[in-house]
């Protein structure tokens, strides 16, 4: 069957349908913070959702996703690395079976129960599918999520944003197949809060569809890849 996150289709047998897997510019990466280079001529990043442009939530069986109305110039990301503008098309996150893993991208090796994923498609282009194969097709906002008390109020994408949008950015890749590497991505340095009630909640969705055999959806992250001499900045505080 199709790529999954089991031992028998997991990200290291991704490779053999997707041979780009062991690509130049693959994702995640591990973020060395020292290692990070200060650009000052990196904008700071302007996120503007429109809570109105969510269609629906679904159950791809690899992650849970909300998706958007992507026809205007409504929920967009602009500045910060990428020139033009970018549109929001979905949002999902990647978490772990327990708390000390779950991210895709690491922070000097540290990994974080979850990480959010806005993913944007460039408009230089006609549609997401389009700028998916394009250098510089997708943009994707990275945010990790860690654990404490807190609530979570009605969906809108940018109570989900920490307050300081200090980011890494580097160029990589779709972290799922098909691994395209189309995407400019951009990772909050502040995490935002999740209690341990909302990280249990995604630990009781399912892989599995209706009649199969019940498997949860945890550990749907890729781990980390070989930077093969990429440079990643950081912007300015
Ligand atoms: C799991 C899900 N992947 C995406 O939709 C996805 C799309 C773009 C990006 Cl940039 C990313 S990511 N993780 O790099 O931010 C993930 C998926 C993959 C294949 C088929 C259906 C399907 O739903
Ligand atoms: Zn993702």
């Amino acid at each position: 069957g199709g790529w999954g996150y089991a031992e028998h289709n997991g990200p290291d047998k991704w490779f053999r349908n997707f041979p780009i897997a062991n690509g130049p510019r693959q994702s995640p990466i591990n973020i060395v913070s020292a290692e990070a280079a200060y650009d000052h001529a990196l904008q700071p990043l302007a996120l503007k959702y429109d809570p109105s442009n969510s269609l629906d939530i679904l159950n791809n069986g690899h992650s849970f996703q909300v998706t958007f109305a992507d026809d205007a110039d409504s929920s967009t990301l602009t500045g910060g690395p990428v020139s033009g503008t970018y549109r929001l098309k979905q949002f999902h996150f990647h978490w772990g079976s327990s708390d000390d893993k779950g991210s895709e991208h690491t922070v000097d090796s540290k990994m974080f129960p979850a990480e959010l994923h806005l993913v944007h498609w460039n408009t230089a282009y006609p549609s997401f599918s389009e700028a998916a194969s394009k250098p510089d097709g997708l943009a994707v906002v990275g945010i990790f999520l860690e654990g404490t008390q807190t609530s979570f109020a009605d969906f809108d994408p940018s109570v989900l944003l920490p307050d300081s949008l200090d980011y890494w950015t580097y160029d990589g890749s779709l972290t799922t197949p098909p691994l395209l590497q189309s995407v400019t991505w951009i990772v909050c340095k502040q995490p935002i809060s999740i209690s341990s009630v909302q990280m249990e909640e995604f630990r009781n969705l399912l892989f599995s569809a209706e009649g199969e055999p019940e498997r949860y959806m945890v550990d749907n992250y890729r781990s980390p890849q070989p930077l093969k001499g990429r440079k990643i900045l950081r912007s300015l505080k």
